[in-house]
């Protein structure tokens, strides 16, 4: 599986603010290149942070949409959450029925809690004891068809994908605003690496909006 991780931060490296509140860092032209990234991807995933924080709805828009349906692909790529105990709520928007959802859930997760989620057409797939052991996951979406993942965050999520070096490209777009706070999500958070640091190749540097999309090849 390809696994392409992209994120927006600020020019300090912040993915929100500290109350982790859903700030509109990209413009209009980086959210146009998320939207492509997004339809050239069989899933879009984030961590159950994520979904909690902003609610996301992870679709493309409908010409693009469009286009994916002429390439004979679904109109809308797979959604995944990362979610040990199937705290995603039900009334996300995640789970509206307009794209496939796959929620990866560990052994903690309450069967009430999963029951009820697949009740709202949640695929759950049970990966881990604790905590949901993303390398495992990913052999199961693979056997889905999922052969190229967008992970869109957060930074715990993040970190573990490098820690568990399952990242095979990052894209970062760095805007033109500083947030501050240490407590304020970073893009890779986590327990930090204290040595074998990934190393990335930089692959290009576009000026765009007000910012710069800077890309990397792990
Ligand atoms: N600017 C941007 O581009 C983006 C910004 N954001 C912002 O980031 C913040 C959310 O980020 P964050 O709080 O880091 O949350 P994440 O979205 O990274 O979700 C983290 C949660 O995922 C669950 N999880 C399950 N398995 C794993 C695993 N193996 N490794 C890591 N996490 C796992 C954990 O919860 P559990 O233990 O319950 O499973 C964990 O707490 C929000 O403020 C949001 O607005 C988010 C995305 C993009
Ligand atoms: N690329 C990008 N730029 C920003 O400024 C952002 N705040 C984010 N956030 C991510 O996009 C998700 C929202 O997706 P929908 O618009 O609801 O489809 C959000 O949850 C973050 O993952 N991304």
């Amino acid at each position: 599986m390809d696994v392409v991780v992209n994120a927006a931060t600020s020019a300090d490296g912040k993915l929100s603010n500290r109350r982790r509140e859903q700030i509109a860092i990209s413009g209009p032209d980086d959210f146009d290149r998320v939207d492509d990234l997004r339809a050239e991807s069989d899933a879009v995933m984030v961590g159950v942070g994520t979904v909690l924080a902003d609610d996301p709805h992870l679709t493309v828009d409908e010409s693009t949409s469009a286009v994916r349906t002429e390439r004979g692909e679904p109109p809308q790529p797979a959604r995944v959450v990362a979610d040990s105990r199937a705290r995603t709520p039900p009334d996300a928007r995640i789970l509206d029925g307009v794209a496939r959802t796959y929620l990866l859930v560990s052994e903690a997760a309450p069967t009430e809690r999963v029951e009820r989620l697949e009740a709202q057409d949640a695929r759950v797939i049970t990966v881990g004891d604790d905590r949901v052991d993303l390398e495992d996951g990913f052999e199961t979406l693979a056997t889905e068809g999922i052969d190229r993942l967008l992970v869109e965050g957060g930074g715990e999520l993040i970190f573990s994908l490098f820690e568990a070096d399952l990242v095979d490209e990052l894209s970062v777009f760095v805007g033109p605003t500083i947030i501050g706070g240490r407590e304020a999500p970073t893009l890779a958070d986590g327990d930090g690496f204290v040595e074998g640091f990934p190393e990335l190749s930089l692959e290009s540097v576009e000026r765009l909006d007000r910012g710069v999309v800077l890309r990397w090849r792990v």
